[in-house]
């Protein structure tokens, strides 16, 4: 069911827009100023907007700009009074879908607002259509480990349990994150990612969670945090060993009630949001050091993937190494290279580090240094160490 927002300071009109409206069958909420429909339009989604134009607080132009400048997908309908035409014609020009003359005329208040809904099924599904075509990356592998890892994200994807994903680093979680969320019925949502190591203690909160302005020297402006950018979807938390202990109570409180608070901020909003958790570090060992919350871990861990380094499933290697020989020689506009049987075996026997990354180097290297076809004698010179 559709959802629209009225915001017009004369309840009168509201009044009368929501009983013609609620007859058409859609849903309707009603803001009495800006500032209000602000609140709202931040807080919830909407179809349509239909706003009045000379208004307290804050008045329709304002909240034009100020709602496109977070959400400039929802299409707002200006309505406008006898002194306000120009500013209507002028909100157009400012990005406004279009606007409708007081006293509404019915048709053309419907015809005007299913025309704005076509337009953003358009808009959600044409974003829907690139997500699908920038499609996730394979994951290559025919060995034990990757079959089960495999089954397990087609098994645990449609559900809405919770995940953590360990392993070293490069050797895959992330790209098992991305499957569970293309695979989820989320797959339409966002999928964001917070590398929680990457970011400085003190400001993993105001990511996480968002702040208001002026809550701390650096906040000028307020900010959406990766929560509520990630609402109807996943948040990827990768590297959740390194979250501090306060910012770990606070996703541990999200994950309970669905609900987040902004720092410097005291209202609660609901949130919707399928969490995946990835580490490197033994997490219950960090729980014994006292530098992970245990309730936080078992909240976080209802399914436990775990993808092995490389050395533990090289029957792999093989389809990896071909795999990265097709993609390197296309990067480089080259014929793909052939790569001798002894030379991959010797790449198999190879001690690697976890990272997935390594090889694909090596793969680079060898494609540089090479000559028409990748040889023993090549991986001995360039790869192993001397
Ligand atoms: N099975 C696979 N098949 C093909 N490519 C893979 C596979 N696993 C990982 N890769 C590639 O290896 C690289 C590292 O993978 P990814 O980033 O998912 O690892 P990670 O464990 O999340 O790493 P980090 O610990 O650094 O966050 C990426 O470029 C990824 O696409």
């Amino acid at each position: 069911m559709s959802r629209i927002l009225i915001v017009d300071d004369e309840k009168a009109i509201r009044k009368t827009l929501t009983e013609i409206l609620s007859f058409e069958g859609y849903t309707i909420e009603e803001a009495p100023d800006g500032e209000e429909a602000l609140k709202c339009f931040k807080e919830k989604t909407y179809d349509v907007v239909l706003c009045d134009i000379k208004m307290p607080k804050l008045d329709g132009l304002d909240f034009l700009q100020k709602a496109t400048e977070h959400n400039p997908d929802v299409p707002i309908i200006m309505i406008s009074g006898h002194g306000t035409i120009e500013t209507a014609v002028e909100a157009v020009k400012k990005g406004a879908y279009d606007f409708i003359q007081k006293p509404p005329d019915l048709n053309r208040l419907l015809i005007t607002i299913r025309n704005a809904k076509e337009r953003n099924n358009l808009v959600t599904e044409t974003k829907t259509l690139k997500r699908r075509v920038t499609k996730v990356q394979e994951m290559i592998g025919e060995s034990a480990p990757i079959h089960r890892i495999k089954e397990t994200i087609e098994k645990v994807a449609p559900t809405e349990a919770r995940i953590l994903i360990t392993g070293e680093n490069g050797v895959g979680k992330e790209l098992v994150a991305r499957w569970v969320h293309e695979k989820s019925s989320r797959a339409s949502g966002p999928l964001v990612e917070v590398n929680c190591a990457a970011i400085p203690s003190e400001l993993i909160e105001s990511e996480l969670f968002g702040h208001e302005k002026g809550s701390f020297t650096s906040a000028i402006k307020q900010r959406i945090g990766k929560f509520e950018q990630a609402n109807g979807g996943t948040l990827f938390l990768d590297e959740i060993g390194d979250m501090s202990l306060s910012a770990q109570a606070k996703v541990l409180r999200a994950l309970q009630e669905g609900k987040i608070t902004r720092v410097g901020g005291d209202k609660e909003i609901s949130v919707d949001v399928r969490v995946i958790a990835a580490t490197n570090k033994d997490l219950l060992k960090e729980v014994e050091a006292k530098n992970f919350r245990l309730d936080l871990y078992h909240r976080l861990g209802v399914i436990l993937i775990h993808v092995p380094s490389l050395n533990e499933r090289k029957d792999d290697i093989p389809l990896l190494v071909n795999r990265f020989l097709q993609d390197i020689c296309a990067d480089y506009g080259v014929a793909k290279k052939a790569i001798d049987p002894d030379a991959i075996k010797l790449l198999q026997e190879y001690n690697w580090t976890g990272n997935i990354r390594e090889l694909r180097n090596v793969v680079e290297r060898l494609v540089i240094l090479s000559g028409k076809s990748i040889t023993k004698d090549d991986v001995t010179s360039y790869v192993l160490p001397k």
